[in-house]
């Protein structure tokens, strides 16, 4: 690890604070539907949509010497040390050439949210937490069909337990600073999406009619 990645990282964050980029965290638990809403939210806004979880698995892919580690903690339902994660992140950002970004399950611990911050400087605008029960959750993830590794009952209770104790307390700590806005995600997807519009109307942006 050298100097030289330190450099391309700076020199990332530098021009990541000189836009001024707006972030919104998209969290809530696994299967709860954050990709889907994604999805709608960038039809609709403009924002550029950036997935943890499809950055980390195309870097599996793309046979990057971390491959391996990311494979194996994904298997386990375990959190890729942020090191890597917000590596990804800044670089997927600045390759967009947008400044809105959904971060898409990611701060999904302590450790991702503290580091990120220190990272880069950026603080979300808000956190759209989709809350969704666990036996809902369950059902579309072993229904997901994508062919993941991690949509089998075993590695889905282990991704449960980390949610609960690790990535909830990240949504406690936004919540705290009154930066939470939480949708009922026990509906059907459009159904959703309005509760996800309301929230994103008041603002600048205007829906296309
Ligand atoms: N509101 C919903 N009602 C029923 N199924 C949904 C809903 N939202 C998403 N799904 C389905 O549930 C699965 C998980 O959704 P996804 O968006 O991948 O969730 P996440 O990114 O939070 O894991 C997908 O198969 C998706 O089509
Ligand atoms: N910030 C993140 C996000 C995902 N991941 C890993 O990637 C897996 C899948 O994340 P995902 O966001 O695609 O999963 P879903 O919540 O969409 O089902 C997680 O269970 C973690 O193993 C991570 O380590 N750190
Ligand atoms: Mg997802």
């Amino acid at each position: 690890m050298g100097t030289v990645v330190d450099a391309a990282n700076q020199g990332a964050n530098q021009s990541l604070a000189d836009k001024k980029v707006k972030v919104i965290f998209v969290l809530g638990g696994p299967g709860s539907g954050k990709g889907t809403q994604c999805a709608n939210i960038v039809e609709h806004y403009g924002y550029t949509h950036l997935s943890a979880g499809d950055l980390l698995r195309a870097e599996i892919k793309s046979g990057s010497e971390n491959g391996t580690m990311i494979q194996n903690m994904i298997k386990e339902g375990k959190i890729v040390p942020s090191e890597v994660t917000i590596r990804l992140l800044q670089r997927a950002m600045l390759e967009s050439g947008n400044d809105k970004f959904l971060i898409d399950g990611f701060p999904r611990n302590e450790e991702n949210r503290a580091n990120f911050e220190l990272v880069t400087g950026i603080e979300p605008e808000f956190v759209l937490f989709i809350d969704c029960p666990e036996e809902e959750m369950e059902r579309r993830l072993l229904s997901r069909n994508q062919g993941r590794e991690d949509d089998n009952i075993q590695t889905i209770r282990k991704r449960f337990k980390v949610y609960m104790e690790s990535s909830l307390p990240v949504i406690e700590y936004y919540n705290a600073k009154g930066k939470v806005r939480k949708i009922d995600a026990a509906k059907p997807v459009e159904e959703v999406f309005e509760a996800v519009k309301v929230i994103f109307n008041p603002s600048t942006e205007t829906v296309a009619a």
